[in-house]
C-alpha cells in the first residue's frame, strides 16, 4: 500500500478580462473560503498558499480586431506565468485558481517554463481554441490553447502585451475531455492538426473508465510528460455547477469529473492543475453557488489523492484497550 506524498502550492488568479461576466474573479477565496487548504492538509499534503495575485489596471484597453480586453490579459497572465514558475521551482504541484480560463495562458507557459515538455489535458465543455481571428466573440478565455500550440503560430497576429507568448505544447501532447460546445473553426482546427478529443459523446460511447484508459495510453504512448490538467469547471452538468460563465447542457457527471482526478493523480505525472471559471454571480441561489464551489474543492482533492474508498496515512494505527 503505498502512500504518495504532495507538496501543492496554491495560487489565486481573481481576473475575470478574458470574458464578459463579472464575478468569476472572486473564484479564488470562495474556494478557499470552502476550506481548500484544511482539507489538503487533512488528506496528508503539504501546502503553501500564495495568495492572490493583483493585476495591473489597464486604462483604454480597447479591442484590437475582434480580441477584447487584450492589454490586460496579456498583462495579467505575464505576471502568473512568473508566479506558476515560481511554485514549480519551490518544487510544489502548482493549483492555479481562477478566474477565467485565459488565465491558462500564463499557467501552462509558467509551468512550460520550469518542465521542458508538456502534456496538456484540458477538461471543459469547450475546445478554448479560437485564435484572435477566428473567434466569434473576441473574448479571450475561448482563445488560450491558440497561443500556446506551435502548429498554430502562423495564425495569430501580433497583439499588446502578448509580444512575451511563445509557443510552448504540441498538438500531439494534448488530450481534450468532455466537449460538446465547439465552435466550427474550432472543429477544424482540432481534426486539421489532429488533437486527441473524448467529447461527450466519446465519454456516453465509451464510458469514463475507457476514455481514461484512453488518455493515459496516449499521453504514455511517447514519454511520460509532466501533466497540466486545465480543468473548466463547466466540464461538468450544470446540474452541478451551474455557477459559471458558459454552462452547457449534457455535461459531465460529479463522479465523471472526480474520476478524471483521480486517474490523473495516479498516473503521479500531475505537475499543474488550473481549475477556472467558477462564478458566483451567475449561481440564482446559495445552493447553485455551494454546489459549484464544493465541487471544484472535491475535484482538487481528487487531484492530490482522495480516493472515494477512504483513505488512511500510512502511519496509522488502531488504538488498543
Ligand atoms: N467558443 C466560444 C465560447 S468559449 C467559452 C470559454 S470557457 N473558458 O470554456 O468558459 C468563444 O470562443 O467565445
Ligand atoms: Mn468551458
Ligand atoms: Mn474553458
Ligand atoms: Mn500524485
Amino acid at each position: 500500500y503505498k502512500r504518495s506524498h504532495h507538496s501543492v502550492g496554491i495560487i489565486g488568479a481573481p481576473f475575470s478580462k478574458g470574458q464578459p461576466r463579472d464575478g468569476v474573479e472572486k473564484g479564488p477565496d470562495l474556494i478557499r473560503a470552502a476550506g481548500l487548504v484544511e482539507k489538503l492538509k487533512a488528506q496528508g499534503c503539504a501546502v503553501k498558499d500564495y495568495g492572490n495575485l493583483t493585476f495591473e489596471e489597464v486604462a483604454n484597453d480597447e479591442p484590437v480586431g475582434r480580441v477584447k480586453r487584450p492589454r490586460a490579459v496579456g498583462s495579467a497572465n505575464k505576471r502568473l506565468s512568473a508566479a506558476v514558475h515560481a511554485v514549480k521551482s519551490d518544487g510544489h504541484t502548482c493549483v492555479m485558481l481562477g478566474g477565467d480560463h485565459s488565465l491558462a495562458i500564463g499557467s501552462i507557459l509558467g509551468h512550460a517554463a520550469s518542465k521542458a515538455e508538456l502534456s496538456v489535458v484540458w477538461v471543459d465543455a469547450h475546445a478554448d481554441i479560437n485564435t484572435p481571428l477566428t473567434s466569434p466573440t473576441g473574448n479571450i478565455h475561448g482563445q488560450p490553447m491558440s497561443y500556446l500550440i506551435h502548429e498554430l503560430q502562423s495564425k495569430i497576429p501580433v497583439l499588446p502585451n502578448f509580444s512575451w507568448i511563445k509557443p510552448c505544447v504540441s498538438a500531439k501532447d494534448i488530450v481534450y475531455i468532455g466537449l460538446r460546445d465547439v465552435d466550427p473553426e474550432e472543429h477544424y482546427i482540432l481534426k486539421s492538426l489532429g488533437i486527441k478529443a473524448f467529447s461527450m459523446s466519446e465519454v456516453d460511447r465509451l464510458g469514463i473508465a475507457k476514455v481514461m484508459e484512453q488518455t493515459g495510453d496516449y499521453i504514455f504512448s511517447k514519454v511520460k510528460k509532466p501533466i497540466h490538467l486545465s480543468y473548466d469547471i463547466d466540464a461538468l452538468d450544470p446540474s452541478i455547477t451551474p455557477a459559471t460563465g458558459t454552462p452547457v447542457v449534457g455535461g459531465l457527471t460529479y463522479r465523471e469529473g472526480i474520476y478524471i482526478t483521480e486517474t490523473i493523480c495516479q498516473t503521479g505525472l500531475l505537475s499543474a492543475v488550473d481549475l477556472v471559471e467558477v462564478n458566483p454571480k451567475r449561481g440564482r441561489t446559495e445552493d447553485e453557488i455551494s454546489s459549484t464551489v464544493s465541487a471544484a474543492v472535491d475535484l482538487i482533492q481528487g487531484c492530490f489523492g482522495k480516493l472515494r474508498e477512504g483513505n488512511h496515512s500510512s502511519d496509522y494505527k488502531m488504538p488498543v484497550p
